[in-house]
């Protein structure tokens, strides 16, 4: 069993608004690597990186998305620093992975209205958003077979063209 797809993207890259668009186009069920760490621990993702700290939150993390990985075959969306874990890069591999790619201004105005966000509650979030694109981008890329820039489009435009590509050709289904 495999995702039909698993999203990766920077914060407000889109990845828990496409991915349910993307599903229900699919026809599939939507997953979310966040989610399951919340529904598992019963903590929000906030609560887990102010009291136990980042390193404790990306173990989990590597932990939720391994068995996403292992048993769901609809479309899962990753928490947005996922890839840099190695373990989780190393079994991305062979997988269909979307890149969703956001820009620097739509990434702040996107991200800016929420508080729920622990990497970018600093005092400078366009400051902290550049350094995580120039760290991560490459990161993403790397694990990546299909890359969307999303500035530009909506989240249905999204899924219009990935459904587009994803849909598996009928002679595939007999
Ligand atoms: N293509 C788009 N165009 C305009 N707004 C968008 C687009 N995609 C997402 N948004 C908006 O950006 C915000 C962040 O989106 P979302 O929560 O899906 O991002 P995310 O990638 O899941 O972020 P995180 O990594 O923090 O979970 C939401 O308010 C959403 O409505
Ligand atoms: O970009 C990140 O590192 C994160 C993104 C969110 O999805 C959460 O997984 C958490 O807030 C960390
Ligand atoms: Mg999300």
């Amino acid at each position: 069993m495999s995702p039909r797809a698993v999203i990766v993207g920077p914060p407000g890259s889109g990845k828990s608004t496409v991915g349910p668009l993307l599903a229900a186009a699919l026809g599939v069920v939507f997953r979310d690597s966040d989610d399951d760490i919340v529904a598992r621990t019963g903590r929000s993702i906030s609560d887990i990186f102010a009291e136990d700290g980042e390193p404790a939150f990306r173990a989990l993390e590597e932990e939720a998305v391994a068995t996403a990985l292992a048993e769901h075959d609809g479309v899962l969306s990753l928490g947005g620093g996922a890839p840099l874990t190695p373990g989780t890069r190393a079994r991305l591999a062979g997988h269909t992975v979307v890149f969703l790619n956001v820009g620097l201004a739509a990434g702040v105005q996107r991200t800016g209205l929420s508080s729920a966000r622990p990497l970018l509650a600093g005092v400078n979030p366009r400051a902290t958003f550049k350094k995580l694109l120039d760290e991560r981008v490459p990161v993403y890329r790397e694990v990546a077979t299909v890359e969307v820039a999303t500035d530009d489009r909506t989240p249905a435009e999204i899924v219009a063209g990935l459904a587009a590509q994803l849909a598996v050709p009928a002679e595939a289904k007999e």
